[in-house]
């Protein structure tokens, strides 16, 4: 996978060069291109925000740059380098809430391009533009506000890799954790078996597999309804009438 970013403060993505998206980068999974905005500007100020339209608080990022920007990152006719065209993800606050489900649909892509806004956001007619010919995507983290963009890409591309073939050692470790089949994880223990007066459950020291499997899946059940009932409305019939969990 592909990914550009275009953002004013690049080095918010140095921790892209650790852990398992620094060694998927190393394996050649993940190929990963962070750029400047203001690498497309022309004014020796490096402008990339005006004063907005109809007037109230703060500051609109220009379209020109952010126009040139993508220009260079989506060219039309396919790059010598193979560049295909980019799936474009603009976080922002009034976009689709980005779930699991939406992280495995990016992993599915080929190329990504991140445009992080900055400010009250990016003019809206940059992203108008680019839906004449790329399929954008507006996406939220949450009901929350965050000064930008960039906290969002991190989080994105994270939950996108992890999913990846080959990054994740244990293929198998995407199987039942939080949101993997609608419902929560299971809590997990590992030793010491007894640690100041709690103790582990003892059907996960009981070697049954098929009664380990059935406790961790009510588990979940019981977690996610207490916490998550909204998820409970939304499970697949198959999850809840799965009768015998034993691989
Ligand atoms: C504060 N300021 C005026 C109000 C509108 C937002 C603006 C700040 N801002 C600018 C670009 C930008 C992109 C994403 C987000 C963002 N906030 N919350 C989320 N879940 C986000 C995502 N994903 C915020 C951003």
């Amino acid at each position: 996978m592909r990914v550009d970013i275009v953002s004013i403060f690049p080095e918010y993505f140095a921790p892209l060069d650790l852990s398992l998206i620094g060694r998927a980068r190393e394996q050649g999974l993940l190929r990963l291109a962070v750029h400047d905005l203001r690498d497309w500007t022309h004014d020796v100020h490096r402008t990339v925000d005006d004063t907005p339209y109809g007037g109230g608080p703060g500051m609109v990022m220009r379209p020109e740059p952010w126009g040139e920007a993508l220009d260079a990152l989506a060219p039309d006719e396919l790059a010598p380098d193979g560049l295909t065209l980019p799936r474009l993800l603009v976080p922002s606050p009034a976009g689709a809430p980005f779930t699991q489900a939406l992280a495995h649909e990016l992993a599915a892509e080929s190329h990504l391009l991140f445009a992080c806004g900055r400010y009250e956001g990016i003019d809206q007619r940059v992203l108008d533009h680019a839906a004449t010919r790329l399929k954008v995507t507006e996406v939220s983290l949450g009901d929350y506000v965050l000064f930008g963009g960039e906290v969002a890409v991190l989080v994105i591309l994270e939950a996108v890799t992890r999913l990846l073939p080959g990054v994740l050692g244990n293929a198998g470790s995407l199987d039942d954790e939080s949101h993997a089949h609608g419902l929560l994880e299971a809590p997990m223990y590992t030793k010491p078996a007894s640690w100041r007066g709690h103790e582990v459950p003892d059907v996960l020291r009981s070697g049954d597999h098929g009664r380990i499997a059935r406790w961790r899946r009510d588990e979940a059940l019981t977690r996610t309804a207490r916490r998550r009932p909204d998820m409970i409305a939304a499970l697949s019939p198959e999850i809840l009438d799965k009768r015998d969990v034993a691989a």
